[in-house]
């Protein structure tokens, strides 16, 4: 049995699968693979463990032979999934062991722009740390029983309200496709509108997965619902933020502050600038970038293989539909 891995991932999940006795190829360049490459590499491949670059409709049609694919990482959106359903390959990803991790990144964002703390850090590496006691200088505003909005309140989103919620006493309200029970009993949480959402929270913070359906959701007429004193913080992915209306909105004043650990596209260019701003953080695409969550993904995508090359049923699958028709 073979195994393709598009990129370096912790050797752990790797040795589960080498014990198997499956062959295992990774890519260890400094370029990300082609689709061409790609093809080449899975196209006698039993299972592919995809490290964030597409799986389009047209590798799946080539590499159809594939009996499995796992993704590292929880969202999917860069992968076809109707086409992998309809060609009978069972998806996996890795969810939960990851919602600690980026929720801590969601939260670092969160403190650093409301204390300008990567800009101050700047500073002071540039040689512009002013002389004498600045009292009215380099001030940021507090979180204390502030009102977290989550837009999103999934495993992630949970995680993020719950550290708000210990560590300031944050006021929780959240946005989801259906009320979640967890969240209002253990946090308190209280089910607003997505209108609501905008127009309430001081932090707002995005943990739902990119669709066609939130593509570019927070633009000019979202970001202009919210308060002028409030941050926008986005681990989810980029392209549910419009970067030019965004910027457009910290240069107003429309709204005071934003961190971001995925933006659109990756990698953001140096010139971006959103790099320049006061109240702006950002961390280049490092959510789940724990040496304890990504040994977890790693064993978590081993197990998907192992457990779709037996034809058993993947422990975290994204298409179950791929198994009705067997
Ligand atoms: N920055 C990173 O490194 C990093 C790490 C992990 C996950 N992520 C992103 O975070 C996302 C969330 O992960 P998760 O495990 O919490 O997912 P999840 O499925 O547990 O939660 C997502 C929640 O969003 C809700 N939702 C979906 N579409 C919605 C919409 N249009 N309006 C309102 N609510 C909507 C769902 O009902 C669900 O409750 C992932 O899809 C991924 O894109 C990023
Ligand atoms: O979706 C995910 O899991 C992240 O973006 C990568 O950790």
């Amino acid at each position: 049995m073979k195994i393709f891995i598009s990129g370096v991932i912790p050797q752990i999940g790797v040795k589960m699968l080498q014990e198997e006795g499956y062959i295992v190829e990774e890519w260890n360049h400094s370029q990300p693979i082609t689709l061409d490459e790609l093809i080449d590499k899975c196209k006698d491949a039993d299972g592919y463990i995809n490290v964030m670059s597409p799986v389009s409709g047209k590798f799946l049609e080539a590499c159809s032979q594939l009996k499995v694919i796992s993704t590292f990482s929880v969202g999917f959106n860069h992968i076809d999934i109707p086409t992998s359903t309809r060609l009978g390959i069972p998806v996996g990803n890795t969810p939960d062991v990851l919602s600690n991790a980026t929720a801590d990144t969601a939260f670092l964002l969160m403190l650093n722009v409301s204390r300008k703390a990567f800009f101050n850090y700047r500073r002071i590496i540039e040689g512009n740390w002013k002389p004498g006691f600045l009292s009215v200088d380099y001030l940021g505003q507090e979180l204390n029983g502030k009102t977290l909005g989550i837009f999103g309140m999934g495993r992630i989103g949970f995680k993020m309200a719950e550290k708000c919620k210990g560590a300031y006493g944050m006021k929780v309200i959240y946005h989801n496709r259906h009320k979640q029970e967890q969240a209002e009993k253990e946090i308190g949480a209280t089910y607003v509108s997505f209108e609501e959402l905008l127009n309430q929270a001081d932090v707002l913070s995005i943990h739902a997965p990119l669709s066609e359906e939130n593509k570019g959701i927070f633009n000019d007429s979202t970001l202009k619902k919210m308060k002028n004193t409030s941050i926008l913080i986005n681990t989810a992915r980029g392209a549910m933020v419009n970067e030019k209306d965004l910027i457009q909105a910290l240069q107003s004043g429309q709204i005071w502050g934003a961190g971001l650990d995925v933006t659109d596209p990756e990698p953001m260019k140096a010139d971006n600038p959103l790099l320049q701003m006061e109240n702006v953080a950002i961390t280049p695409h490092i959510g789940s970038a724990t040496v304890e969550a990504r040994n977890a993904m790693s064993v978590l995508c081993a197990k998907n293989i192992i457990a779709g090359i037996k034809g058993e049923k993947l422990p975290c699958v994204v298409n179950p539909e791929v198994y009705k028709n067997n």
